[in-house]
């Protein structure tokens, strides 16, 4: 079973709250998903392997650490996860970025792919999945399925807000895909939205509605 991480710092909560909001506009809440998924990238990168270095100060020779060169990929689920990419690209710039389309058909609520192109080294790398939104957990899994048929092994995905259907669905479907989540909510309602949530990201992020 894959871990789920939910975010408790002051800061991812404090800016999740501003996100929530009705009356925040597309630029801030553009700018506060990119924030959060900056912070979220550090939860999530803690475990990234070191190797020890040798600088050299204007003092002395130091023994320090740098990171062991872990090739790592970001993989945005369209539209949505595009809003996060900035966000782990400031603090990860050599990550490469895939990008998957895929929609939820409103009546079904079932997953449609329109589009799906990923680094050609991607089987050598750690890819962190990008969507502000897991609600059935149904564009999620598919996303993940993609990557893992190309060939990738270790995969995480990373979330604002989640719904216990989709929590389960993915550790069902991916029980080897760790779950970093900035809030985790009370349910879904009849058209498979968030309760209390924050209402369609996608059309939030790009003034679509
Ligand atoms: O867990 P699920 O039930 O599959 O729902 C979550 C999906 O729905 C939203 O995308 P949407 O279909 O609205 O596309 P968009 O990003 O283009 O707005 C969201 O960004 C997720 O991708
Ligand atoms: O609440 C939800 C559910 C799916 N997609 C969204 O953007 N919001
Ligand atoms: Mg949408």
């Amino acid at each position: 079973m894959g871990h789920v991480f939910v975010m408790d710092h002051p800061l991812i909560q404090h800016k999740v709250s501003m996100l929530r909001s009705k009356d925040t506009g597309s630029k801030e809440f553009r700018e506060l998903v990119e924030e959060i998924a900056m912070l979220m990238c550090y939860e999530a990168t803690r475990d990234l392997p070191l190797e020890e270095i040798e600088v050299e100060t204007p003092v002395a020779k130091a023994k320090a650490k740098a990171l062991a060169g872990k090739k790592l990929g970001i993989v945005p689920i369209l539209r949505a996860g595009l809003g996060m990419v900035d966000g782990m690209l400031n603090l990860v710039p050599a990550a490469k970025v895939g990008h998957i389309g895929l929609y939820r058909d409103p009546e079904t609520l079932e997953p449609v792919e329109y589009y799906c192109k990923l680094p050609y080294d991607a089987p050598e790398r750690d890819i962190y999945v990008l969507d502000p939104m897991l609600a059935t957990g149904g564009s999620a899994s598919a996303a993940i399925q993609f990557i893992k048929d190309k060939g990738v092994q270790r995969i995480r995905f990373l979330c604002l807000i989640a719904a216990p259907e989709g929590i389960e669905r993915l550790n069902k479907d991916h029980p080897d895909v760790d779950i970093y989540v900035a809030a985790l909510d009370e349910r879904l309602n009849d058209h498979g939205y968030i309760v209390p949530g924050l209402g369609d990201a996608g059309d939030r992020l790009f003034g679509t509605k």
